[in-house]
């Protein structure tokens, strides 16, 4: 028999109550000992001697070797994992900001205490792609990672495309779901997606990047002529964060809306699916397919994690230890599409050259070439009024032989 996990569970919402749901029907040898939550006055579906709203009875309880964290307060999950973590707990926990923004503290709290922190379900829901990363391209030279991140977003942009469905509402039924964060800005913004790629980047690069350097645009100034402008050329809009090494010194990162053409894995990614693409050197370009949010495709991978603590898994995180020498860059150069009000911006946002320009009525765009980090300098002169999306092919995020070369199509 395998050893018995006693697990301190915070937070019963989405996340924890799609765990649970999964837990009760499987006879796993893990026990729910305690489950700590911030509102003592809501009504619960399991009987409220399991309950607390004291987190210490879950960290100072002897009986409990395992901690599981699926709280929506990012500040508060970082100090429960990270006093598990120090006092001889294993962890596991979807809070993708948590870990994204304090992911160094969190390698070296492993380290210290030679306790492990799992949380494949912080990324993509249900995909595996952690463990991949961390294991199975181990040996593997990864030119690119990309793909869907985000449930919420690609939910609204189906809703949108496929069904004619306005903003607000499909937004509302993300929220409804259980799809989104407490603040959707995270979805739409492409900040959510960003936590994730972080994530993924540390483990398939060795890259620790603070998620505020990382560069993101979301679909909150989608508009009907962007849509219109899809549909004639036979594309869709997603919402795609890109990692690339450059050369072997050099990685970028970075969210953005992307047109996607029908060859192309993404476009057939719908509603709350999220598609990872995995361009390796030998292996070459693998996809990634699964329900990205909700409570129990995250509830499984949660699951999963639990799982491998049994046999006391823990990331290596080898390639930070093998790589020390990459770093991550915004010095490169990307084709976007950008629709605008005001002339001023496009001069303003400084395009290395334009390829296209169109002006018809109301509807004003340009598609051209820009430094990554000219664009960033320049982001406080983007108003909602204006949409940007990367206009590359995903293919095409090809290795630059220098780290000014744009990202071309293959
Ligand atoms: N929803 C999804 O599809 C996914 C979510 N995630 C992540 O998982 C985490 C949980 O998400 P989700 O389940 O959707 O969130 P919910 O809002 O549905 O639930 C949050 C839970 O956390 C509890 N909570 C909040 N603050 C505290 C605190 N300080 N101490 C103890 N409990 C607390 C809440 O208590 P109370 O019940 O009393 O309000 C609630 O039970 C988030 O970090 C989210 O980003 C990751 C992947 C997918
Ligand atoms: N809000 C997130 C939930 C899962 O990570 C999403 O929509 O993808």
């Amino acid at each position: 028999m395998s050893k018995k996990l006693t697990i301190g569970l915070f937070g019963f919402g989405v996340v924890g109550q799609g765990l649970h749901d999964i837990i009760k029907t499987k006879n796993l040898n893990i026990e729910i000992v305690k489950i700590c939550i911030k509102d003592g006055s809501k009504k619960r579906t399991l009987p409220a001697e399991l309950f607390t709203t004291d987190k210490e009875e879950l960290l100072n309880n002897p009986e409990i070797n395992t901690i599981v964290e699926l709280i929506n307060d990012t500040e508060a999950a970082f100090e429960i994992v990270s006093r598990a973590l120090s006092t001889g707990r294993n962890v596991v926990s979807a809070s993708k900001k948590m870990i994204a923004t304090h992911l160094d503290e969190l390698i070296n709290l492993q380290h210290q205490y030679g306790t492990s922190l799992l949380y494949e379900g912080a990324v993509c829901g249900s995909i595996p792609i952690i463990r991949n990363l961390e294991e199975y391209y181990d040996n593997e030279l990864l030119h690119s990672i990309c793909g869907i991140f985000n449930g919420s977003s690609n939910y609204i942009l189906s809703k949108g495309f496929i069904e004619g469905l306005d903003y607000a509402s499909a937004l509302k039924q993300a929220q409804d779901l259980g799809f989104a964060e407490t603040d959707p800005i995270s979805d739409v913004g492409g900040f959510d997606a960003k936590y994730k790629l972080v994530i993924a980047a540390a483990h398939a690069y060795g890259v620790v990047v603070k998620p505020e350097e990382v560069f993101n645009l979301g679909i909150q100034s989608l508009s009907a002529y962007d849509l219109q402008y899809a549909r004639e050329k036979n594309l869709k809009i997603k919402l795609v964060p890109v990692a690339k090494e450059l050369d072997d010194r050099h990685v970028a990162l970075f969210v953005l809306p992307k047109f996607v053409n029908e060859t192309e894995f993404l476009y057939n990614v719908e509603y709350e699916y999220n598609g990872v693409i995995v361009q390796a050197a030998f292996a070459d370009q693998q996809f990634f397919f699964g329900k990205g949010a909700g409570g129990h495709p995250t509830g499984s991978a949660v699951l999963s994690d639990i799982a491998a603590l049994r046999y006391d898994y823990q990331y290596e995180y080898k390639k930070a230890k093998a790589k020390k020498d990459l770093k991550f860059t915004n010095d490169i150069e990307i084709n976007i599409y950008l629709r605008y009000e005001d002339d001023d911006l496009v001069d303003e946002l400084g395009f290395e050259y334009i390829h296209e320009r169109y002006y018809s009525g109301n509807y004003k765009f340009v598609i051209g070439k820009i430094n990554l980090q000219k664009l960033i300098d320049n982001q406080h002169r983007i108003s909602d009024k204006a949409f940007i999306a990367f206009a590359d092919q995903l293919k095409g995020v090809s290795l630059a032989e220098s780290k000014k070369q744009a990202l071309e199509v293959l």
